[in-house]
């Protein structure tokens, strides 16, 4: 199905002016929101004049015409700061590696071992079987024989996680209000996760109740707690990445924008492990104070 959106000649002549006095796209697409029009509208329209500009054909005058699946994702300016390097209270984090589209980076010395190996003696007597929805019932299942264990720590639950909660808010520029409980995972030998996102999907009714309590997802910290010795890689196939397991390193990934859309070149999963173990620390940030069920 196709839907034509009508605007103003004003606002054409508005849009031009603007793009060649180097506002970036987004930049007038916040503009054009501000002025009332819907964000989905105000998307189309300027990803028809960036694409007429490109390839040097006539910019539209008072109309374009989109096909529903062709929206894409805006990438703003990320969350994530700049630099090779960030400077947190208590620890200067190394940026290795970072790409734009999708958001990610490789982050090293997140932790300590002696901070990671803290983590899992904390929580292997709070492990239980990982679940995922069973798209049949909607209720939590154990995924099958290959799948992770889990467990979840309050957010500042001692002094020792309040120092990590801190850290890894200033890493991922968020306030530690905006963060979940941080979440430990422990692979055993065989186990790895399928793709998936990490955004909670709006049209699961089962998300809704949080969604309108905390806000979208917007961003996720993987730290790696031990040297697995083989296989564990988290794959971004979108991306064509793939992070190897490192203990006390991280991948950082962002999937929402201010528009509400969300990024689905996040899509990642673990490789299975194909020897040893693998233990992970997940912290998610939301839009707005994370408030728990
Ligand atoms: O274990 C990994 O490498 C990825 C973990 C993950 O995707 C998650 O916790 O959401
Ligand atoms: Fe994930």
């Amino acid at each position: 199905m196709s839907t034509v959106i009508r605007f103003t000649r004003d606002l054409s002549t508005w849009i031009c002016q603007n793009l060649d006095q180097g506002f970036s796209p987004s930049a007038l697409i916040q503009i054009m929101q501000e002025q009332r029009m819907a964000a989905e509208a105000a998307q189309a329209i300027m990803q028809a004049f960036v694409k007429a500009r490109r390839s040097c054909n006539p910019v539209p005058i008072d109309h374009v015409v989109v096909e529903e699946s062709s929206l894409d994702y805006v990438y703003q300016t990320p969350i994530f700061r700049p630099g090779t390097s960030i400077s947190t209270s208590d620890r200067v984090v190394g940026i290795a590696a970072r790409a734009e589209r999708p958001m990610l980076a490789v982050l090293s010395n997140v932790l300590s071992s002696e901070e990671c190996t803290e983590l899992i003696r904390l929580a292997k007597p709070r492990l239980k079987a990982s679940t995922i929805v069973d798209p049949m019932t909607g209720k939590d299942i154990v995924s099958g024989n290959r799948s992770s264990f889990g467990m979840f720590f309050q957010l500042q639950e001692n002094s020792f996680i309040a120092r990590l909660d801190q850290r890894i808010s200033e890493i991922m520029n968020l306030p530690i209000e905006h963060g979940e409980g941080l979440q430990i995972l422990y692979y055993p030998t065989g186990a790895g996760s399928a793709p998936h996102f990490d955004f909670l999907v709006p049209s699961n009714p089962a998300n809704q109740a949080s969604l309108a309590r905390s806000g979208q997802r917007v961003s996720t910290m993987v730290t790696y707690l031990n040297e697995v010795e083989e296989g564990g890689q988290t794959v971004f196939p979108e991306a064509g990445w793939a992070v190897s397991p490192v203990r006390g390193n991280a991948v950082y990934f962002e999937y929402a924008n201010t528009l509400g859309q969300l990024d689905h070149a996040s899509l990642h999963a673990s490789n299975p492990v194909t020897q040893g173990e693998k233990w992970v620390a997940t912290k998610w940030m939301r839009q707005r104070p994370f408030v728990s069920a």
